[in-house]
């Protein structure tokens, strides 16, 4: 039975708990901590405000499952009304501080954990390798220390392109779940945004951590047990087994499958008839043909008048990854929405300017960046940084084609340094913007809500190019109708599109025709 499904075109990247989820290991650290904690309560005085009733199965998922060893140890006996001091990492095992009883747990643990035999699930390893074909990226996360041995027991070490360890975690400083510092690390080095993360977990801690850095999607795993706990912690899927998760295209369909938006048109009339539009267009790639020199760039005066045209019907919108003064006045179009830096700063018809504080905090990474880039890569020849207010584009569409893998090492060097960036790849271009979740699929679903209030139950149109673009195409996937501006550039790549037109000036035409409908159906706008 197939619970959930992970497309490998949204998502980019897998986040794998250890204990439990790929490793048979949950068991043994349980076993462990009962050890150690029905021990230590039979031997400490009872006191009247003490509860040394023995280690149960709930204070294993409550209190430490999914923690670091010295959290587990503070929140379990915590809850018991115990405290005992931090200490320190020299603490003999045994000794009573935090460090101390998480050494003795750790000991208990590597005991039981050596006679044990087959510690990798079967469906753990299916579900890596299907990803892995699907050219899904893989890491594994684990607040334990020996994850590295566990992994190298299990003979799992190779499934996995990034670790992030208890080991790693502590030379970093990362503050273990609930707090979400592990998984963005993991992300990081997959080089891959939060948002087009999944997050594959058996804790309740774990499953707060995905939520609280807003991961793509956060499936549990319930090996035993209800799912209730995962669900209520904030799951979006809970499974039973690994087998239960699927991995396959929703839409599965490339470019030269899209059916072509002008032989479909009576499907597509059909479909507005009655009905007002909701535009928002991608510029470059889409609206303006691509050219070598972004500054030269022009908006053709067919597709300016069309795009008035347009928006005396209903609400009409350019979302781009160019700045948004530059974007603005290249359409140089009054009455429309403008969204710059790929959606971080929107300005509406009447001028007022919507700046995305979401991406305020990254600004510092993004100038630091600038610096380096424009530093390193002033030797290589036309190489071109293009500084956006929430965004950095490096060029390489003019640099010799036996340089452009030196110029993607050096943003990629830059961007492992600079945790609050993202990587992101268009045509010719490799960006670096602010890692919070935010694309041009979120900041589509933010215009739509503000300009359908000037046209509500209005069908919403998108049109787009890029690998940007599918955000927004996978958005409206399900409500609205997406168009795709297909280029040579990108091979035969897979789409979200409904529809594909064969470059800008066939865009154009079909936005004509557009107009009209919209004209014949609703005369006057508003
Ligand atoms: O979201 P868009 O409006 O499509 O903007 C995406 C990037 O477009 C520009 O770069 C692209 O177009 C250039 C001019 O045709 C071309 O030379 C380059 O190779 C393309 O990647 C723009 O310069 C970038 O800032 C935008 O992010």
């Amino acid at each position: 039975m197939v619970v959930t499904n992970i497309d490998p075109r949204r998502y980019r990247g897998v986040v794998f708990d250890m204990d439990g989820v790929i490793t048979d290991t949950a068991a043994v650290h349980s076993e462990a901590w009962r050890r150690l904690f029905d021990q230590y309560l039979a031997e400490r005085p009872p006191t009247a405000n003490e509860d040394h009733q023995p280690f149960g199965e709930a204070d294993y998922s409550d209190y430490v499952d999914g923690k670091r060893r010295i959290d587990g140890v503070l929140d379990f006996l915590g809850s018991r009304g115990i405290s005992v001091p931090r200490g320190d990492a020299d603490d003999p095992a045994g000794f009573e501080t935090a460090h101390g009883l998480g050494k003795l747990k750790d000991r208990y643990f590597l005991e039981t954990l050596t006679a044990a035999d087959a510690l990798l699930f079967d469906d753990a390893l299916s579900l890596i390798e299907t990803l892995r074909d699907r050219g899904v990226r893989t890491a594994i996360t684990s607040a334990s220390r020996n994850c590295r041995q566990v992994l190298r027991r299990a003979g799992a070490v190779q499934l996995f392109d990034v670790r992030v360890d208890g080991v790693l975690a502590d030379r970093l400083g990362l503050p273990g779940k609930p707090k979400p510092a592990v998984f963005f690390e993991a992300a990081r080095r997959l080089d891959t945004p939060v948002s087009a993360c999944v997050v594959v977990e058996d804790a309740k801690a774990g499953i707060q951590a995905g939520r609280a850095g807003s991961f793509g999607r956060v499936i549990g795993v319930a090996r035993t047990g209800s799912p209730t706990r995962l669900l209520d912690a904030g799951a979006d899927a809970v499974v039973s087994t690994l087998h239960e998760i699927s991995v396959t295209n929703s839409s599965d369909r490339r470019l030269s499958e899209v059916p072509d938006a002008h032989s479909r048109w009576e499907e597509i009339a059909l479909r507005l008839r009655d009905r007002r539009l909701v535009l928002v267009l991608d510029f470059d790639g889409t609206l303006a043909p691509i050219g070598t020199d972004p500054t030269e760039v022009v908006l053709s005066s067919q597709a300016r008048d069309v795009l008035q045209q347009l928006s005396r019907h209903g609400p009409v919108s350019i979302l781009s990854g160019r700045d948004l003064q530059d974007v603005r006045h290249r359409v140089h179009l009054d009455g429309l929405w403008y969204a710059g830096s790929h959606g971080f700063e929107l300005v509406g018809p009447d001028g007022a300017v919507f700046a995305q504080d979401i991406g305020e905090p990254a600004l510092r990474g993004l100038n630091e960046a600038e610096q380096f880039l424009r530093e390193e890569l002033k030797t290589v020849p036309g190489a071109r940084i293009d500084r956006k207010r929430f965004a950095l584009a490096v060029h390489f569409r003019n640099v010799h084609p036996g340089s452009t893998g030196e110029v993607r090492s050096v943003v990629e060097r830059i961007s492992r340094t600079l945790p609050m960036l993202r990587l992101a790849h268009g045509r010719q271009v490799i960006e670096l913007l602010p890692d919070v979740g935010w694309n041009k699929g979120r900041a589509l679903r933010w215009l739509l809500q503000r300009m359908e209030s000037a046209a509500p139950g209005a069908v919403p149109v998108y049109a787009g190019d890029d690998y940007a673009d599918e955000d927004a195409l996978h958005e409206i996937h399900d409500d609205g109708i997406g168009i795709v501006v297909r280029s040579r550039e990108h091979g035969d790549r897979l789409t979200w599109a409904h529809y594909g037109v064969d470059g800008s000036s066939s865009l154009t035409a079909l936005l004509s025709r557009l107009s009209s409908l919209a004209g014949q159906a609703r005369p006057g706008y508003p």
